[in-house]
């Protein structure tokens, strides 16, 4: 029996909180198989980036094929994307495999330091999102793709819609960690607005969050559960991750993969 599978086309983050590393991390908390495609490489840790690598195209290009000529992918996911022409690159390989793909639009770090070009942002509305099963902003990101303000959970239904019928993807996530009270999400899936809700945890150990989250719910779709099962079981992960997160590093310290998963894989 082969084991449930999913790739990570990411950024590498040396301080292993956030990027590939959470991405794999999560994935096998899930026990599915992670695999990786790397789109730029960060010399990160808890306190910020240092620098940034970015893989020459025909590089990602090979990791894609390598993939492909060789390895089933049962769901992707995607997160720092930095140039417009990997986004065109990536998108045209995820747009030929009919995979369940959920689209994490990583724009600046929690620290401030920007992964994406400027004029890749639209270059997501024409590559990435019209695959995307789902895409998971945080508010600011929202805020930016849309060009509106997100202050209340009618704001971020608005937003969720019209990622769906403006952006062009099949869902939208919107996160509501950047906002105070409650720790909520949106979620639609182009036919019925969910809302996710969990107590907001007092911690400033909150680096790669977004990723671990988009992850579970690869992990999850690539298990065969639907998007708005799939979320469920991912918020409940990772607020159990942020809760009992470490105290790793001078900075914002990673989450726990390990805390989230118990008896949730069945
Ligand atoms: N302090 C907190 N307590 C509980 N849940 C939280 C907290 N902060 C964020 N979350 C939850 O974590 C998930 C990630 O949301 P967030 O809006 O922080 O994404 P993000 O900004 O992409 O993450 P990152 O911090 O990695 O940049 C969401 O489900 C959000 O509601
Ligand atoms: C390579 C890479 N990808 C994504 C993030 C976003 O994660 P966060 O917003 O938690 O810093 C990051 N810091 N580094």
């Amino acid at each position: 029996m082969r084991p449930y599978t999913a790739l990570t086309i990411a950024g590498s983050d040396s301080g292993g909180g956030a990027g590939i590393q959470a991405d794999i991390k999560t994935m096998e908390e899930w026990q599915v198989y992670g695999m990786s495609v790397l789109t730029s490489l960060t010399a990160q840790n808890t306190m910020g980036v240092r620098e940034v690598h970015h893989v020459p195209v025909p590089f990602l290009t090979a990791q894609l094929k390598s993939i492909e000529e060789d390895l089933p992918v049962d769901a992707i996911k995607t997160g720092m994307i930095s140039s417009k022409e990997a986004a065109r690159t990536v998108g045209e390989w995820i747009g030929a495999r009919r995979k369940p793909y959920v689209c994490d639009p990583v724009m600046v770090t929690a620290s401030g330091h920007p992964l994406m070009e400027e004029e890749t942002r639209e270059a997501l509305s024409e590559y990435l999102f019209p695959h995307a099963d789902v895409v998971t902003p945080n508010i600011p990101e929202a805020e930016t793709l849309l060009g509106m303000s997100i202050k209340t959970e009618a704001d971020m239904e608005e937003a969720a819609g019209l990622f769906v019928e403006k952006l062009g993807s099949r869902g939208a996530l919107i996160k509501g960690g950047h906002l105070e009270g409650e720790a909520v999400d949106v979620l639609y899936d182009g036919e019925i607005m969910r809302t996710y809700r969990e107590a907001r945890i007092k911690t400033d150990n909150t680096h790669g969050t977004g990723c671990t989250y988009a992850s579970a719910i690869a992990a999850n779709l690539a298990r065969g559960r639907t998007l708005p099962a799939a979320v469920e079981k991912s918020k409940h992960f990772i607020t159990e991750a942020i809760r009992h997160s470490f105290d790793l590093g001078s900075g914002s310290g990673p989450t726990n993969h390990w805390a989230g998963r118990i008896g949730e894989i069945k």
